[in-house]
């Protein structure tokens, strides 16, 4: 597993990062997100060891992360770092060599340069390519030596629906159920759908971390309820807000204080008043909480 513990970090009088802590668990896609300047980077940084921490460490299964152990990293930074004029191929077995991988390099460019539909550009510099290509190539280049963890830096930024997709099946075939994987994003509809993890980072500080199913699925004290009939006697219930009623439809709250009396109240009235064909707790979108968590 890979942890971070305490974190801290200072330019001058700016602490960009605040005591950060959290856990990327292995085979298991952890989205790192926060607003501009929370400090997503800078932390990706100190763990690929590009930066030093003011204070804290950086973990790996307990241990202090060694040099060695991070060789075997997979990094996808945000300045990039692939050379322009290069083979792409040439590149991939560059970077291979460089993470000890010998004479599999070759074999295994080839296998990722078929995998992302880029065999027959293997000879191309990287700068003849598309913008989209040029990323798929530099997942590529942090993918080559079967790397041991995975940390990207806004690897999806500037890809089309379809690249993504494919970027994310060959991350799903490459990155084995022991490999930690975080990656930064501003994309939320691709961190729900991808993500088994979440750690949300406001201002230098971790401000929400978990499963996403829990982040989103929050404790909520707002419900749904579809009747048969018009929904309208809602609005004479006491106890319970109503926050909307169309027709059939009403969104209602029934505070924080309730311990679920007040709930099933409700659906004891609905049902004796004719079918209800909806009942539930309204759940909260990964936006929602990332709003709510930053604010
Ligand atoms: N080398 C540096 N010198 C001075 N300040 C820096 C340096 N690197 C980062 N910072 C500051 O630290 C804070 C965190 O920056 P960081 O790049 O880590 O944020 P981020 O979450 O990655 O943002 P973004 O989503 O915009 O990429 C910002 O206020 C930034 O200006």
């Amino acid at each position: 597993m890979l942890s971070v513990a305490g974190l801290t970090r200072r330019f001058g009088e700016h602490l960009a990062l605040d005591d950060v802590s959290f856990d990327v668990r292995p085979g298991r896609m952890t989205g790192f997100v926060g607003a501009n300047g929370a400090g997503k980077t800078t932390t990706m940084r100190i763990i690929l060891g590009v930066l030093a921490p003011t204070g804290g460490a950086v973990t790996w299964n307990g241990e202090p992360l060694s040099a060695e152990v991070r060789r075997d990293f997979g990094y996808m930074p945000e300045e990039r770092g692939l050379y322009p004029k290069m083979k792409i191929r040439e590149q991939l077995i560059f970077f291979g060599r460089l993470h000890g991988l010998g004479s599999r390099a070759g074999e295994r460019a080839d296998k990722l340069l078929s995998r992302l539909g880029l065999a027959e550009r293997a000879g191309d510099t990287l700068e003849t390519l598309s913008l989209g290509n040029q990323q798929r190539v530099q997942i590529a280049a942090a993918l080559i030596h079967e790397p041991i963890a995975l940390v990207m830096d806004e690897p999806f930024s500037g890809l089309d629906p379809l690249a993504v997709d494919a970027m994310v099946d060959l991350l799903r075939e490459e990155v084995t159920p022991e490999v930690p994987v975080l990656f930064s994003s501003h994309q939320l509809e691709l961190v729900e759908r991808l993500c088994d993890d979440l750690v949300v980072l406001s201002r230098g500080k971790v401000v929400a971390a978990g499963p996403v199913s829990e982040l989103a699925a929050g404790p909520t004290t707002t419900y749904r309820l579809v009747v048969g009939g018009d929904a309208g006697w809602l609005r004479d219930v006491p106890g319970i807000t109503v926050r909307d009623v169309a027709g059939a439809a009403a969104l209602f709250d029934v505070g924080s204080g309730d311990d679920g009396g007040l709930v099933q109240q409700v659906l004891q009235q609905a049902m004796s008043r004719g079918p209800v064909l909806e009942f539930a707790p309204e759940r909260q979108a990964l936006s929602d909480v990332f709003r709510e968590a930053t604010r």
